[in-house]
């Protein structure tokens, strides 16, 4: 799957639902047994959620996208597919809780690629299951320091902490991922499978018996004007960074 949503990727309500019910099919197509995920944008493999999906939107509306947000989550945390990340570019955010659900993450080694949950740095808070996934990834005590921080680590520094397994140079990404693909497939489905859902499961069931608890919180926070105002702050500094 390649994603395509220009400039950035960033993860629309729009761009969110096709993402979906296209990984549905795959799932629902039995001759499919693992997706390698990766961007059709130069340099950035996906900027995480669109602000402009936070920023002045209506209650009902922001409770509407975060849904499409965690069934995103949902979907592919849970797949009973093998999914690769082939990661081609920065992924902060967003972006990088996307890459955590898959099951290996293979980045290309160039350091001026980003990869980390950066929500303190807006000053918004990531929420249980995307800090979840992330002690899942990468343990506790890294978890805490890069939440609290909101740091974004070089893929070196990424590959040091477990953020991504491998980095490869960028033109044997998609190679890499389809030999690591072969690897993976090999192991008999069932088994695979139900090791993944005993992994994964707690993190799902919790965010499943949360769901609208997740939504209305998500609603109250984003909407309060200081957050409103800094994340308006945080877009303003991504468009003047770029003059
Ligand atoms: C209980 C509350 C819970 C809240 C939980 C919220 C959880 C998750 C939060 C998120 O995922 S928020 C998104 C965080 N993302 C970022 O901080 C990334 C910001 N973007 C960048 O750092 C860079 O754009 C990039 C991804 C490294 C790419 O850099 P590049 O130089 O290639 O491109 P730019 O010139 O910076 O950007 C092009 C264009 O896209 C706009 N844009 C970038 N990122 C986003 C985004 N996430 N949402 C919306 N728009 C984005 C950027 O402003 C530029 O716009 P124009 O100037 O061309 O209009």
């Amino acid at each position: 799957m390649t994603l395509q949503n220009p400039p950035v990727n960033s993860l629309s309500l729009d761009f969110l639902t096709e993402f979906c019910s296209a990984l549905e099919k795959l799932e629902m197509d039995k001759s499919c047994r693992g997706v390698i995920l990766t961007s059709g944008q130069p340099k950035v493999f996906s900027a995480g959620l669109d602000i402009m999906e936070m920023y002045g939107k209506s209650p009902e509306r922001c409770g509407e996208f975060w849904r499409a947000v965690q069934e995103m989550w949902l979907k592919l945390y849970s797949s009973n597919m093998v999914i690769i990340a082939a990661i081609n570019g920065s992924s902060p955010a967003g972006g990088c809780l996307m890459s955590m659900t898959c099951d290996y993450r293979i980045m290309a080694d160039n350091p001026r690629y980003s990869i980390g949950l950066n929500e303190t740095q807006l000053g918004i808070v990531a929420p249980f299951w995307f800090k979840e996934t992330m002690v899942n990834t990468v343990g506790h005590r890294t978890t805490e320091i890069a939440l609290q921080l909101g740091q974004l680590y070089s893929p070196t520094e990424a590959l040091d902490i477990g953020l991504v397994d491998k980095l490869v140079p960028e033109d044997q990404i998609i190679a890499t991922a389809t030999q690591t693909m072969t690897k993976w497939l090999a192991v008999p489905d069932h088994a695979r499978q139900i090791t993944k859902s005993m992994m994964r499961k707690p993190t799902i069931d919790k965010l499943m018996s949360k769901r609208e608890p997740d939504i209305q919180n998500f609603v109250s926070f984003i909407t309060k004007d200081p957050i409103q105002k800094s994340l308006g702050l945080y877009l303003s500094m991504l468009k003047k960074r770029k003059s």
